[in-house]
């Protein structure tokens, strides 16, 4: 096992600089205020083998996001490390979903309908089925079998607007089971901090103008954060608020 990621420490160099966000349609959020500003890694005491586990973990995760990476860099024309600078101090994580039975499955859902902001998402599910994938072309919903000991990989927003939309993100959701508890993990592959999300000039031109302005990703992960989890009243901010009309 290599050297575990700082990125999952949190330490405070890696912790979002935040600055007001100001274009228009996008949520203010307050530079001082500690509690977006500062996250915290909680590990449970117990088990006590958790922490290593996820640890572990999450460095094979993020070696095989990053192949991942190289092989869309390369479906795009562009060299396989194309990528590869915008994580070195990335802001990854991985998230444990543990979904109960539901008596009444049609009236809830596990996970409501969204796309994942990050680059992209490996995703491990257990065998019980829930997961359903959006289909572009007549909006139905599509359930994602479990195949033993196979990974799903979602596109997520990062990679649609690096790329200017020539891959899509993913819209997702999940269905409980009556009778069967799911478990899944995801792994949420985040670019640095500091980094500015917007359409690379390799695949972009005049016929191609970006469709979408920077995105300082510490500021997008903030607003996420205060909407997500502390279930302030914030609109979340979402890719398009970045878009181009043009
Ligand atoms: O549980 C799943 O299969 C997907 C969960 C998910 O979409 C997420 O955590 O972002
Ligand atoms: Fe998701």
């Amino acid at each position: 096992m290599g050297e575990i990621d700082p990125a999952f420490v949190q330490a405070p160099e890696h912790r979002p600089k935040l600055s007001v966000i100001e274009a228009e349609g996008i949520p203010v959020i307050d530079p001082d205020d500690k509690e977006i500003t500062e996250w915290y890694n909680q590990w449970p005491e117990f088990p006590p083998e958790m922490r290593e586990t996820f640890q572990e973990y999450a460095y094979h995760m993020e070696k095989l996001a990053l192949k991942l990476m190289e092989l869309i860099a390369m479906s795009l024309g562009l060299p396989p490390k194309q990528f590869h600078g915008f994580f070195k101090d990335q802001t990854s994580w991985i998230r444990l979903n543990y979904y109960p039975p539901c008596p009444n499955p049609d009236l809830v859902l596990g996970c409501g309908r969204h796309k994942d902001s990050g680059a992209l998402t490996v995703l491990a599910q257990d065998e019980v089925p829930g997961l359903e994938v959006r289909r572009k072309s007549d909006g139905e919903w599509v359930l994602v079998k479990p195949l033993p000991d196979a990974y799903i990989i979602n596109v997520g927003d990062v990679i649609q607007v690096w790329c200017n939309d020539a891959y899509e993100s993913v819209e997702h959701r999940v269905m409980l089971s009556a009778d069967k508890a799911r478990l899944s993990y995801p792994f949420f592959l985040f670019p640095a901090h500091y980094t500015n999300v917007q359409p690379l000039e390799e695949l972009t031109d005049e016929q191609n103008p970006p469709k979408y302005r920077p995105c300082n990703w510490g500021k997008f992960l903030a607003t996420g954060k205060r909407s997500n989890f502390m279930k302030l009243d914030v609109e979340n901010i979402q890719i398009h608020h970045f878009r181009i009309n043009n």
